[in-house]
């Protein structure tokens, strides 16, 4: 065979086989949205189970909201979770293996987009400013990728009244000036409702029960009232209760005494190191931990565990 006439047979055989393995050869070197995708919920259930530690209910609800929002072929509305909890409990983290599984590329995907309040809101006089950005923004990601997933970290320094510029977009509409916006997950971060999921993960503790035992009930109403209540949430009267915008609110737990041992395990690993027992106690007895006579819960959960890590 000449090289021209392999050429050729190639070009036929592609052009028989037909655009999907030309789109499928040009996504291997750009990154392509794949709307239609379905979620992989075992990775996902694998991730979740193997790097989150200690938030079973995190986990279990995470897994349920995006299988049945991934499986279902005509949503209504976009998918939108709100995630509470004390800090460093695993809420960017969980969000970050929610993205991976979405878009491979994760944080780094263009069809991932985070927004901290302070650092991209951070004027009280430019709301009028962000409230047209933010919806530009959003119009043009979802026109160019239906399944874009947007992160609001920090939900409890936003003014409220960012977040109902977007609320249009989180509704029942079908479409919004020609966009649907039904295939789009929006994921908000705050730490409002952590004192309250603290108070019934220590409530269990104090009664001797299991903290695997706590259930989804024993914390849901109280967080949404809660978050509705507390004006600092981001989410205070913004309607999105109201209305019924929130699909799931999800409670991240306070971190233990050996969570934060699990987490520097897992760091040394990440690292490619040996795990070395007598650093892990080291650091995890370097934090500090609450209530002040119990020390249960460390208070800045496993948020500083890199750096201490550096100094062992
Ligand atoms: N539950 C957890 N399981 C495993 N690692 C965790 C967990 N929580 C925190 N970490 C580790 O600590 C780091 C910081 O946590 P993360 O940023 O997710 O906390 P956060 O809940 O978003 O805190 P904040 O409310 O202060 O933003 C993570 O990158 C991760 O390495």
């Amino acid at each position: 065979f000449d090289p021209l006439s392999v050429g050729i047979a190639i070009g036929a055989a592609s052009a028989l086989t037909g655009y999907l393995s030309y789109r499928d050869l040009y996504c291997r070197f750009a990154e392509c949205c794949r709307e239609e995708q379905p979620l992989n919920a075992s990775a996902l259930k694998l991730d979740l189970k193997e790097k989150l530690f200690g938030q079973h209910l995190a986990t279990e609800v995470i897994l349920k909201a995006l299988s049945g929002f991934k499986n279902n072929k005509n949503p209504k509305k976009p998918l939108t979770l709100s995630l509470h909890g004390w800090a460093g409990t695993g809420k960017n983290f969980a969000s970050q293996i929610v993205a991976e599984n979405l878009h491979p590329k994760g944080l780094k995907s263009n069809f991932v987009h985070l927004f901290v309040s302070t650092l991209h809101f951070p004027h009280e006089q430019k709301i009028k400013l962000y409230q047209e950005q933010l919806q530009k923004w959003i119009r043009g990601n979802v026109s160019a990728c239906a399944s874009s997933v947007f992160i609001f970290d920090e939900m409890d320094k936003l003014h409220p009244g960012i977040i109902d510029a977007i609320k249009p977009f989180l509704d029942y509409y079908e479409q919004v000036d020609g966009v649907s916006y039904c295939r789009a997950i929006f994921i908000f971060l705050s730490n409002a409702g952590g004192d309250l999921i603290t108070k019934t993960a220590l409530d269990f503790w104090r009664a001797g029960r299991k903290r695997e035992d706590i259930q989804l009930k024993d914390l849901e109403p109280v967080l949404s009232v809660g978050v509705f209540n507390n004006k600092h949430s981001g989410l205070w009267r913004s309607g999105l209760i109201d209305r019924n915008l929130i699909d799931y609110f999800i409670p991240f737990l306070p971190l233990e005494y050996r969570h934060v041992k699990m987490c520097v395990r897992a760091e040394m690993r990440a690292r490619g190191a040996a795990v070395d027992e007598d650093i892990v106690t080291r650091v995890a007895e370097e934090m500090t931990f609450f209530p002040k006579d119990e020390k249960i819960y460390s208070d800045k959960g496993c948020k500083t565990v890199q750096s201490r890590l550096d100094f062992h």
